[in-house]
């Protein structure tokens, strides 16, 4: 962390200061305070803070109380500084201004100037400041990249200034304007004591060392007017800069290129002498490194950077130019053909390095994803490259004339395109337009319902319910098939077997030629179940909702009809759904169904476990995690509830059973730390956090050093833990651990603002936000990859799916799907653009081109659930944060034998490793008995 002290005027009139901090977390007022004391811990406390407030805090009175308070702006009659301020209940990050710091209405009142002022007349304040100083101090926290900007132009601007004019009465004098007027400069005594004794205004540390970026023989030159222009060329020190002598230590200097650094990275190890122009090996300090910036309209420059940026230890600039051992003519070509920018031709690239795979069907998908996601510029030109490759298999095909393959080739890609909301005639592949076959021409929905095939399996899987199962079972399809209405809620601990009940439902209704919908409230549980999609992609339920929001669907659409025709609906993880989202799709029904009755007289039938995870409520606390929960709407009292309660998955570990039962329902029994003791036969036992994950790691992925591989290993054994920037951490870990050659393919992250690009693009590659792939994605053949985008729904690439890398080029990857109804098909995944979500609050929006994946040895525990693994490894570095976490973590597992626990001490000193905290919300468990 950075701290930044600046006083404007000096003490004791200090002004403002700003807690600075390195990464964009929002602080609570309470962890600010922490931050406060411990920087400064000895504060008088002796000051009454609410008299200290008063004199100093309260802003105003302005606005209508008093309209010539010196804040009013007399154009727009309102306060310059936005007072009085609104209430509210935590610290958000504001838009475009200061935050919104928490501010609570007490409904208490102060006399100020003859006027009652409340707590949203406070400004901002720190009760230790307050008190040693006792003078007028605003704090604010500084959140934000451009507060953070603010910041550095506070420290520079200097004195305030004043124009100001002395004025004599005696009406004799001539008067000379420009004398009159004088320039000031407003200085408080002790800032002119501070300013003459030279004390230091502000200070920066650590030290931040800029390197310079120029082309060959661009390097700037300082010398004297009047020196000879001949010494100046000559003068070898002349020609040395940062990076020539950065170059030169790569080539010549034993450290530097056993360290193999890049350009940013040197002056952690080197220290750059300005006036011997040399460098040396640093002794001590830290620096922060930037290289200076440079606008993608400055062409050669900054493909010079970008390279810089990349390539480790370069020797030359020659050397930044050659390309598997081919020299380039420019840096642009260098950069393109490393894959650190989007080339004219690189989706030209992508097909023909997925060609070389033989595989004209999944190249036909590849071609339609890229007419849908990448946007080539010209796809009649691409179509024409690649139409030969496209067509092999058809040209096999002796029942095929000749003269028809072009249109059968056309036909699938349509079908493909249909099935992603589009029409192969969009894109004017050839002249004619192409008449749509029979699957294309039905409404995609209606059409991809239709065909998705019950094997023979999914129709007996009725014949193995258990006897819970089968009477939910009859209940519902009785219902179904008499035309009554029904609305039920599928209760059960993990495992009972509700998946399996869906599975059944859904197979019956189908096989019959009936409509049926799967949909679930996460990407990775609706994966699972046959022909499932997330109920927000299904329902087209915005990602925001709030009051005012309307139903999307037209009632004249085919996903209206569609959505008519259905008999049955199942609903998985409801418990997980926003209560929201619930009422949102009870409306839809209503309305589509024309009907007042609940869910519009459909079967419906909702299942989960309130004893799992709740809904996400970002930076939410306890109360909104049960309040936003479906336990708390009013459709849960109409529900038909039905109970599941016999554990299928752990069947054979009855023992187990009932531990994962005790932990589920609170009822574990608790320590003095308020914990609960886990047996120490799930425990793997701290050491040094580096040796017990190695443990963990080799317990959860027994081949991981052998030179063999087991794809069924790695796709049903995971690694679950509670944040996402842990899950990354260990990603990162066992890449490297597993056998094979890695490689990293570096994404390409552009501002929506093209002005903002030179400025923001280094801090664009340190941003991991989860709804993106990383910058540097690391890869090896056979690694569990996850999709981060819903590709194609209809053929089993969703938000959620896991698949094994199994080859990789520089434009394309060569992936199987991992599990549910479309494991082991062969698919192709391109480079796309994906936008950054409005929702992650990040300093600027962008987009980043990069394959849209994630490693997926580990994953968070609120992603793993409904899914049944053959082995997990719980990794607890903190303990579990919110309901059920624990649970869902343990109850992934078939048995006790096929789940350990690594728990980190709560301190450094601590040696207790096997207890931790069980979070189940009383609230909730009350609610859901039924
Ligand atoms: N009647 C059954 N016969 C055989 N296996 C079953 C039966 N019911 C469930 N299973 C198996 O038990 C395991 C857990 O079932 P399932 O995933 O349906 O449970 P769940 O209640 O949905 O769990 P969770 O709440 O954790 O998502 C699966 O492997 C499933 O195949």
């Amino acid at each position: 962390m950075y701290t930044v002290v600046f006083q404007k005027r000096g003490l004791p009139h200090a002004h403002l200061l700003i807690i600075l901090l390195n990464d964009y977390k929002l602080l609570t007022t309470e962890a600010y305070d922490e931050i406060i004391r411990a920087e400064l811990p000895d504060a008088n406390a002796d000051l009454d803070l609410r008299k200290l407030v008063l004199k100093h805090m309260m802003h105003g009175p302005c606005g209508s109380l008093d309209p010539t308070n010196s804040c009013m702006r007399k154009k727009i009659g309102s306060c310059k500084f936005k007072y009085p301020k609104m209430f509210a209940d935590q610290t958000s990050k504001g838009n475009d201004s200061y935050p919104i710091y928490r501010r609570r209405n007490t409904g208490e009142v102060v006399k100020v100037r003859g006027h009652d002022l409340d707590n949203s007349w406070v400004v901002p304040y720190n009760p230790y400041l307050l008190g040693k100083f006792n003078c007028h101090i605003n704090v604010e926290v500084c959140s934000d990249i451009k507060v953070v900007k603010y910041l550095y132009k506070y420290i520079c601007k200097g004195h305030d200034k004043i124009v100001f004019s002395v004025q004599n009465n005696d009406a004799n004098i001539e008067i000379d304007e420009v004398n009159e007027y004088r320039s000031a400069r407003w200085v408080s005594p002790p800032e002119a004591v501070w300013r003459l004794f030279r004390f230091p205004i502000s200070k920066m540390s650590p030290n931040v060392c800029r390197l310079q970026v120029h082309l060959d023989g661009q390097q700037l030159v300082s010398f004297k007017k009047n020196m000879d222009i001949n010494t100046i060329v000559n003068n070898p020190m002349v020609k040395k800069t940062m990076l020539t002598e950065f170059f030169y230590m790569n080539k010549t200097n034993e450290n530097a290129m056993k360290l193999n650094l890049l350009y940013r990275e040197f002056p952690e190890y080197f220290v750059w002498s300005s006036s011997d122009k040399f460098w040396a090996l640093r002794q001590c300090r830290c620096t922060v490194d930037r290289v200076v910036t440079c606008h993608p309209t400055e062409g050669e420059r900054y493909y010079l950077r970008l390279l810089l940026m990349h390539v480790r230890g370069p020797t030359s600039y020659e050397d930044l130019l050659m390309v598997n051992g081919e020299p380039c003519s420019s840096f642009r070509e260098s950069v393109e053909k490393k894959g650190l920018l989007q080339c004219d031709n690189s989706l030209t690239e992508c097909m023909s390095e997925a060609a070389s795979y033989q595989m004209p069907y999944s190249l036909r998908r590849l071609f339609a994803t890229l007419l849908v996601h990448c946007n080539p510029t010209n796809p009649r030109e691409l179509w024409e490259q690649f139409e030969e490759s496209m067509s092999e298999d058809y040209k096999l095909l002796q029942t095929i004339e000749i003269k028809e393959i072009r249109y059968q080739v056309l036909n699938h890609i349509n079908d493909i395109l249909h099935s992603m909301g589009h029409n192969v005639n969009e894109y004017q592949l050839i002249p004619q337009t192409i008449r749509t076959s029979a699957a294309a021409k039905e409404a995609k929905e209606i059409h991809f319902e239709r065909t998705i095939t019950v094997s023979e399996d999914e129709v007996q899987l009725h014949k193995r319910l258990n006897k819970n199962q089968l009477t939910a079972y009859d209940v519902i399809i009785n219902r179904v098939f008499s035309n009554k209405a029904g609305a039920f809620f599928i209760d059960g601990p993990g495992g009972t077997g509700k998946i399996f009940l869906y599975r059944a439902l859904l197979a019956t209704v189908r096989s019959m030629g009936y409509i049926a919908l799967a949909t679930a409230t996460s990407g990775v549980a609706a994966s699972i179940l046959p022909g499932g999609r997330t109920a927000h992609s299904r329902f087209k339920i915005p990602i925001d909702i709030n009051e005012n929001v309307s139903c999307n669907i037209s009632k004249q659409s085919a996903l209206a009809s569609l959505i008519r025709d259905a008999k049955l609906i199942v609903w998985d993880e409801a418990s997980m759904a926003n209560k929201r989202m619930l009422e949102f799709f009870d409306l839809l029904l209503k309305d589509l169904m024309d009907t007042n009755i609940l869910f519009g007289r459909k079967v419906v039938v909702f299942g989960g476990d309130f004893r799992q995870t709740l809904p996400v409520v970002r930076n939410g606390k306890k109360e909104d995690f049960i309040n936003q929960s479906l336990l708390y709407c009013s459709i849960w009292a109409k529900l038909e509830k039905i109970q599941l309660c016999e554990n299928m998955r752990a069947k054979t570990d009855p023992t187990f059973c009932d531990y994962l039962l005790r932990i589920r329902n609170g009822q574990e029994r608790l320590n003095a730390t308020n914990n609960i003791e886990v047996p120490n036969s799930l425990i793997v036992s701290f050491t040094t956090e580096r040796e017990s994950l190695d443990k963990l790691f080799t317990i959860t992925y027994p081949y991981l050093n052998s030179s063999g591989y087991d794809a069924y290993c790695t796709d049903s054994h995971v690694i679950l833990t509670t944040k996402n920037n842990f899950v990354d951490e260990i990603n990162d870990m066992l890449i490297t651990q597993f056998p094979g050659k890695a490689r990293t393919f570096v994404g390409i992250d552009e501002t929506i603002e093209s002005d903002n690009q030179s400025q923001f693009e280094d801090l664009l590659h340190t941003l991991n936000p989860t709804s993106l792939p990383p910058y540097i994605l690391s890869l090896k053949k056979n690694c569990p990859i996850m999709l981060l985008r819903n590709l194609n729904p209809y053929e089993g690439l969703c938000n959620g799916t896991r698949l094994n890398c199994c080859e990789f080029k520089t434009h394309v990857l060569s992936a199987k799907i991992a599990t549910g109804d479309f494991k082991n098909t062969h698919v192709f995944i391109p480079r796309i653009p994906l936008l950054s979500s409005n929702d992650e609050k990040l300093p600027v929006q962008f987009k980043r081109t990069q394959f849209p994946v994630r490693l997926c040895y580990a994953m968070t525990i609120n992603k793993a659930q409904g899914q049944t693994l053959d082995f997990v490894g719980i990794y607890l570095r903190e303990p579990v944060f919110s309901h059920g976490q624990l649970y869902v973590a343990l109850s992934r597992a078939k048995s006790s034998n096929c789940v350990k626990l690594l728990i980190r001490p709560p301190t450094p000193t601590s040696d207790d490793d096997h207890s931790t905290c069980n979070i189940v919300y009383d609230e909730i468990i009350q609610k859901a008995i039924m």
